[in-house]
């Protein structure tokens, strides 16, 4: 789930694309990168880390240029080497960078293809290397020296004939400006919108709403699922749908944890949604439990705040951090690999004992996937003298790997995989679990947009809406990326993209 932004402006942007990455960095906290656009000439500083260790000021010195593109990466295909650390860079037609945000799930395929057919190398493991080729090969063939919108577009239509998945995409092009895309299902979000300066206005394009705001750009819209928008060179404004068979399908995983709470995509609050979840949570719990002898209410820091919240206050019940999150730990489910994700945990959280003595508590998180988060605070719970110890998520239990841009590939690497919800409870050691019901989170995520008529919950119900998506590719995606097929893949490797720190 990566977090990526472009910007075109009337002056200097290294400084706004740093500020949007910082803004956007819960998306992705493995690599970070920039390329900016100067005199023709493209300027580059990626690497692996956080945005704030990777741009030193001699690296925004050297980020000239008043249009570029940004990326925070979390893998979700290919290594973690910082050769894959994006935006990429392909020097024909024009010299086009690309950041994406998604997974292909015909990569392999169209790697094949590339190579020949179209003779072209791909030098990493990365799908979005991949993608970048495919959409500078089809502007390719167009042959244009001085191209139109209309050849872009009918670029990405092609770009969407051949790539299948969950992608969301900003490219900079070299003297004809910035384009935006999302793929036919909207899987992944896009949105853009534009600030008045002393010259006119300026353009921005990020995956969440808030990178926007922050900057002081107000949201035109989100970008269309099927659809390319392009800002050209001179700062005009171009769209079109480029694909005929587009619907709108978001990944509710979005609003479940990955987007920040003061985002709105697709015209729907996150922060509402997730309070929606809360006072399902806390329905489906009266319905079922009836007598309840829950005495506090407390969320697992920070995306489960809004469902806590409002669950306490449907069920009458006091409201309590018992957690203290160290706000100098990342988030731990984007980790990479489970060693760190669970040293992290303990790291990342502390209890206060006082909240628990004594007491039956629930506590509530956004989200159960591998287990490491619940079973480890469920145990700090316990030791800080809690009576009862009572679990809920404000989402059904993860059963199914994320082909589309979530790192969760593996099912047996999913904690309520092949396990009935009285298992999980065992296993986590709660005294009692709840999960959220499927048609209840819908409603509560659709409640913000009634236009969406279906989400993307492929890791809850095993439905893959791109198609193409069966068992033998899940298979090899398991062997591809199983945590230890992980470990060798990001053994240290120098690459061309072998710049010094
Ligand atoms: O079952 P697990 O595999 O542990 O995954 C689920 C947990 O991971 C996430 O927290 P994270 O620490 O990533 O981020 P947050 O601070 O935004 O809650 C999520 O909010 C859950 O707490
Ligand atoms: N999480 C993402 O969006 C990842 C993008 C791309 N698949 C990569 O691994 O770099
Ligand atoms: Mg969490």
């Amino acid at each position: 789930m990566c977090g990526i932004v472009g910007i075109y402006a009337n002056n200097p942007i290294n400084q706004t694309l740093y500020d949007a990455l910082t803004v956007l960095q819960h998306r992705g906290q493995d690599a970070a990168g920039i390329m900016t656009c100067h005199d023709n000439r493209f300027h580059l500083r990626k690497d692996n880390g956080l945005v704030r260790d990777v741009f030193h000021t001699r690296h925004m010195k050297s980020l000239p240029g008043n249009i570029g593109i940004g990326h925070v990466r979390y893998p979700t295909a290919g290594s973690s080497s910082s050769a894959e650390a994006q935006p990429f860079y392909v020097n024909s037609p024009y010299g086009i960078a690309l950041a994406h945000n998604g997974n292909l799930t015909n990569a392999d395929t169209i790697k094949d293809d590339l190579f020949r057919s179209e003779l072209r190398h791909i030098n990493t493991s990365s799908d979005s290397e991949i993608l970048l080729n495919v959409f500078a090969h089809e502007l390719h063939k167009l042959g244009q020296l001085d191209p139109l919108p209309e050849h872009f577009f009918t670029a990405v239509d092609k770009v969407y004939k051949r790539c299948q998945g969950g992608y969301a995409v900003i490219a900079l092009i070299n003297g004809h400006g910035l384009l935006g895309f999302r793929d036919p299902h909207g899987i992944r979000p896009l949105i853009y919108g534009r600030r008045q300066s002393d010259s006119g206005y300026e353009y921005m394009f990020a995956s969440e709403s808030v990178a926007l705001r922050a900057l002081g750009f107000e949201p035109i819209r989100d970008v269309l699922p099927g659809e390319a928008v392009l800002i050209d060179s001179e700062g005009r404004v171009h769209s079109q749908m480029c694909s005929d068979t587009s619907e709108l399908t978001p990944c509710i995983f979005e609003f479940v944890y990955f987007a920040r709470p003061d985002s709105i995509i697709d015209g729907i609050s996150v922060y509402k949604s997730r309070l929606r979840m809360g006072q399902k949570l806390a329905e489906k719990l009266k319905r079922e439990w009836g007598e309840h002898d829950i005495d506090v209410v407390m969320p697992i820091p920070d995306s489960s705040r809004p469902s806590a919240m409002e669950m306490a206050n449907v069920l009458g019940v006091n409201y309590r951090e018992g957690f203290v999150k160290n706000r100098y730990i990342g988030r731990t489910f984007i980790m990479p690999g489970q060693t760190m994700r669970k040293k992290s945990v303990k790291q990342k959280l502390n209890a206060i004992e006082l909240e628990f003595k004594g007491k039956n508590v629930m506590l509530v998180d956004d989200s159960i996937v591998r287990g490491t988060t619940c079973s480890q605070i469920i145990e700090m719970a316990r030791e800080a003298g809690a009576k009862k110890v009572y679990f809920c998520s404000a989402a059904p239990a993860v059963r199914f790997p994320n082909v589309y841009g979530i790192d969760m590939p593996v099912a047996q690497e999913l904690i309520a995989y092949g396990r009935t919800d009285e298992e999980v409870a065992s296993l986590i050691g709660a005294d009692r679990l709840i999960y959220q019901d499927l048609p209840d989170l819908i409603d509560s995520v659709q409640a913000g947009n009634t236009n969406i008529k279906t989400f993307d919950c492929s890791v809850f119900d095993g439905k893959y809406l791109t198609g193409h998506v069966d068992e033998a590719y899940l298979n090899q995606l398991a062997m591809a990326r199983n945590d230890s097929a992980k470990a060798v893949s990001n053994e240290s490797v120098l690459d061309l993209h072998n710049e010094s720190a």
